[in-house]
């Protein structure tokens, strides 16, 4: 892997480095008309008190029954009532401050969640305090859907009203879905590599490839994206890309599939599948001999990579008798670092260029349908639970109109 900050690898409109890896994207103009950054992700406890009340903020409103609720909070105590989301989080924010830096941009890099400390609110406030006006924001999922997409930007909503009613006017756009960026796909496509050397080679060469992600109902698979089925569509098309680059690599055949994990929800409504668990049931029964499991639906070791795969699937794998080896997630590779800091430069340059300056941001792609939009159009990904301001995005209002019809729309879930 090439290091993090190489200072004269910050220049330069190279589209590889010499490992086959993107280069960085030029900070041009700076991130003028950005005045800071936000990570934006999900939280998670950091300690065995705060599991009951995180997964009430994940549920509420959401009629998750309790079971589930108690057999979830097993998975956080199975790890001593502490998330490895936070920790992966912090790591990350590090990253991004240090890419940031490198490349000559002074912006603050802050981070929020939508169910845990540090809240989405509190983040935004600071970054007011410290000046900040108009902040471009990374959520940490890379792919299109209510609950990956829209719900960070009804988050953001209701930051903004909040905000508002505090005297402070921030604005706040989001990256484009990073799903197919190059670094991405590259981060998981070396972690599949390694992960397949891995394995015993009298196996290794028979091996099929496991990419895994967050089941969703299929009503929210349905209408992930403006035209429906961007969730699945995404994930396929990363699939797809690090797949062939692996088979390039490794010259195995690897045959791959997505498959899902974490369902929850009643047995009556339909999720995505199939199950990670059952298809390695199926695999086992085709006669594979070995897997490589690669959450590439995750950006880093969330629970549900370190429960439902690293434990879960585990047993099953061994139940079985199947080898298995989990590929690494994106985490705080410095492909995928430098692929998020691209994208923010991106955005920039894309808003400058809105506002009449010369300028044509490379959009690098590495799908088969090429970048997806800047502004989710109205209507994506819906709250199929009923509307709710999102910011953002096209239906975004405003938070100064949403607080003027106060009592009626803003705030609450
Ligand atoms: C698409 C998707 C992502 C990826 C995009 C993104 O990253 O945002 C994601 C991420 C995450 N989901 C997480 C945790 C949970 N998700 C739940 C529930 C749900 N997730 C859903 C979907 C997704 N979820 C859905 C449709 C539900 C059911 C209804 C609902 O409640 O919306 C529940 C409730 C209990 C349960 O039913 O399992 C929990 C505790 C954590 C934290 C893990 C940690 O602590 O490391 C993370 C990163
Ligand atoms: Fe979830």
């Amino acid at each position: 892997m090439p290091p993090a900050d190489t200072p004269d690898a910050t220049d330069g409109p190279a589209a590889t480095d010499p490992a086959g890896r993107p280069a960085r994207v030029s900070a041009g103009a700076g991130l003028d008309p950005y005045d800071a950054v936000l990570l934006l992700s999900f939280g998670g406890p950091d300690e065995p008190d705060d599991v009951m009340p995180f997964l009430r903020n994940v549920t509420s409103g959401r009629g998750i029954p309790d079971e589930r609720l108690a057999a979830v909070a097993e998975h956080y105590h199975h790890f001593g009532g502490r998330s490895p989301i936070n920790d992966q989080n912090r790591a990350l924010l590090q990253a991004l401050r240090h890419e940031v830096a490198a490349r000559g941009l002074d912006v603050p890099v802050a981070w929020g969640n939508r169910n845990w400390d540090p809240y989405v609110t509190d983040a935004l406030r600071d970054l007011h305090e410290g000046g900040a006006r108009r902040v471009l924001v990374v959520a940490t999922s890379a792919y299109a859907s209510y609950s990956g997409c829209r719900q960070y930007r009804e988050d953001l909503a209701d930051a903004l009203v909040a905000l508002a009613r505090e005297g402070r006017e921030i604005a706040v756009d989001k990256i484009r879905h990073y799903f197919d960026a190059p670094g991405f796909v590259a981060a998981n496509a070396d972690a599949v590599e390694a992960a397949w050397r891995r394995l015993p080679e009298d196996v290794a060469a028979g091996a099929e490839l496991v990419l895994v992600t967050h089941s969703i109902p299929t009503a929210m698979a349905a209408t992930a994206g403006p035209d429906g089925d961007a969730y699945v569509r995404q994930h396929e098309s990363v699939a797809d890309a690090v797949a062939a680059r692996v088979r390039a690599r490794t010259g195995a055949p690897l045959p791959s599939a997505l498959v899902y994990c974490s369902r929850s929800g009643p047995p009556s409504q339909p999720w995505t599948e199939p199950d990670v668990n059952d298809h390695l049931e199926e695999l086992h029964a085709r006669g594979v001999p070995a897997v490589v499991v690669a959450p590439v639906g995750f950006v880093s070791d969330h629970m549900e990579v370190v429960y439902d795969l690293d434990t879960e699937a585990r047993e099953t794998a061994d139940r079985l008798g199947l080898p298995m080896e989990r590929a690494a997630t994106a985490g705080v590779d410095p492909a995928f670092v430098a692929a998020l800091v691209d994208l923010v430069v991106e955005r920039a340059a894309v808003e400058r260029a809105a506002a009449g300056r010369q300028e044509a941001p490379p959009r690098p792609s590495a799908g088969a349908q090429g970048p997806s939009h800047d502004v989710c159009p109205v209507g994506c990904c819906p709250n199929l639970r009923g509307a709710r301001p999102a910011a953002c995005g096209r239906d975004w209002p405003g938070a100064g109109a949403l607080l003027a019809t106060a009592g009626t729309t803003g705030g609450g879930r």
